[in-house]
């Protein structure tokens, strides 16, 4: 009785991990976005103002309302390391692109990376969320003209979830409605790409 009980009991209490890779060229703002996100859920993050290009990998895991974890990968997006994203694309639920708004003259190789992104079939049926970071700069584009362009590759992309949202991950506006927006969505899409239970 009492293993059946503590069966019971670690089945219901068992959470649910799920794995978002964060994708998007070299200096689009990945790295910060991952330490924002860690500040926005009171855990402890790097001075973002002192983080430095991404050779390897980074992996935050964060606790959601006691009931999921979220396992995030930031990977580096320099145009020599892009070739290693791939190895990530069975094991993700859900990817966040981020687009540097300031870098017009990078908005074509932004568009291609992501195009040639989905439409690998390993991650076929799973939401992307593209982030068009940066907004705190003057410089930047109008977030219209960056969903113009990527809403072209998400009508490629069939039946799936998929939302450009504004943010700045270095003043942190906009990260905890892009993320939540992807706890939904993860959610959603649990039958096609179960999470793993922990
Ligand atoms: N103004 C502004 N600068 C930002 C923002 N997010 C990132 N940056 C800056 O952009 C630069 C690159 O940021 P990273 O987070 O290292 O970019 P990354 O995408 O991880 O780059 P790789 O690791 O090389 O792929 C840094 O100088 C950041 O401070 C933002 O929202 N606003
Ligand atoms: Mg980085």
């Amino acid at each position: 009785m009492f293993h059946l009980v503590k069966g019971l009991y670690n089945n219901w209490n068992k959470k649910e991990q799920y794995s978002i890779l964060i994708l998007g060229l070299d200096n689009a703002g990945k790295t910060t976005f991952l330490e924002a996100l860690k500040k926005e859920y009171s855990l402890a993050f790097k001075a973002l103002e002192k983080i430095q290009p991404t050779v390897g990998q980074n992996v935050a895991m964060i606790p959601v309302e006691n009931k999921q974890i979220l396992k995030l990968w930031d990977v580096g997006g320099q145009e020599t390391l892009r070739s290693m994203w791939s190895e990530y694309y069975s094991l993700c639920h859900g990817i966040i692109f981020i687009v540097d708004s300031s870098d017009r003259e990078r908005l074509d190789e932004c568009s291609s990376t992501l195009q040639s992104v989905v439409m690998d079939d390993e991650i076929e049926g799973v939401p992307i969320l593209m982030l068009a970071n940066k907004q705190d700069r003057q410089d930047r584009m109008e977030v219209q003209d960056i969903k113009q362009v990527f809403n072209k590759i998400a009508e490629h992309i069939s039946a799936r979830d998929s939302r450009v949202l504004p943010i700045s991950a270095l003043t942190g506006e906009g990260v905890k409605d892009a993320i939540e927006w992807m706890i939904v969505r993860l959610e959603r899409n649990k039958k096609s790409r179960p999470p793993i239970y922990k």
